[in-house]
């Protein structure tokens, strides 16, 4: 298995790469760093935090074998079809994944669903592929801003989580982390969510997996938020009881920023 699979009492901060890195020169100048800012950690931090990163497909491979295996490694996505794997030419199945050390998958991300037009039922059997391949999945959630002015966040989050836990078995939920993306505090130029509003969510997701599923779900997924983090906020989201962490876009690229945000995260907790 993967180190950190399953480790799922630590905090954790995922790094969504994007398409940011295009070139395999960077991606190794940044896996160098990624290792030279691990080494740096404490014990203590290196126990705390599951730090994992989701390179673009067409490096994961390459960034597996650069990158010390204390960091887990990700993929953006999986299998873009829903059924069987037969005739799929052009996809990547969550067996291919594992094969190539990954430990967990990002799905449901603000960029899929409203850019590339997924649906809540082709994230579900995603979701389904990806953990009966052993893999963990990172299910990124989040209200669009009209949603927001109109005062249906929690009736669009409700939507999105339902559909997705359908497909998670009872034992399974430890391999889920649940990332909160408001979508218009994502990106350059954007404001983040209050850590008020966060927390109201955080909350509010915690008791419908509690209501809907058990409290054994509820307690062994972690509940993440995601939108403009960054070394200066991190601290007001890290002490909230229902943030086990953040998943990062721009402060995932700078390992100055990682690095001070996986202090802040340590810090938080005992
Ligand atoms: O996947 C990450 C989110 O889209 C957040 O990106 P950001 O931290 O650059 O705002």
């Amino acid at each position: 298995l993967p180190q950190n699979h399953d480790q799922n009492k630590r905090l954790f901060l995922g790094c969504n790469w994007k398409c940011s890195i295009e070139t395999t020169d960077e991606v190794d100048e940044l896996c160098d760093a990624l290792n030279r800012m691990w080494r740096s950690l404490t014990k203590d931090e290196k126990r705390k935090v599951e730090l994992c990163v989701n390179p673009p497909f067409v490096y994961l491979d390459r960034v597996r074998m650069r990158l010390t295996g204390e960091i887990s490694l990700g993929s953006q996505n999986v299998f873009d079809a829903r059924g069987p794997n037969i005739g799929n030419t052009g996809t990547t199945t969550a067996k291919m994944l594992r094969s190539l050390g990954c430990s967990s998958v990002l799905l449901g991300h603000s960029d899929r669903r409203n850019n590339l037009y997924e649906t809540d039922e082709l994230i579900s059997d995603k979701l389904k592929k990806a953990l009966s391949a052993g893999l963990g999945v990172t299910l990124t959630i989040g209200e669009l801003p009209y949603q927001r002015r109109w005062g249906l966040a929690l009736v669009a989050l409700r939507k999105q989580l339902s559909v997705a836990m359908k497909g998670i078995e009872p034992d399974e939920w430890n391999r889920i982390v649940i990332a909160y993306e408001p979508v218009w505090a994502v990106g350059e130029g954007a404001t983040p969510c209050s850590p008020e509003e966060a927390q109201r969510i955080g909350s509010y997701l915690r008791r419908l997996i509690t209501k809907r599923v058990s409290p054994d779900a509820a307690a062994a997924c972690r509940l993440t938020y995601t939108g403009s983090v960054n070394e200066k906020n991190a601290a007001e989201y890290a002490s909230l009881e229902d943030v086990d962490g953040f998943v990062v876009g721009r402060a995932g690229l700078d390992t100055t920023s990682l690095r001070s945000i996986i202090y802040t995260l340590a810090s938080s907790s005992e």
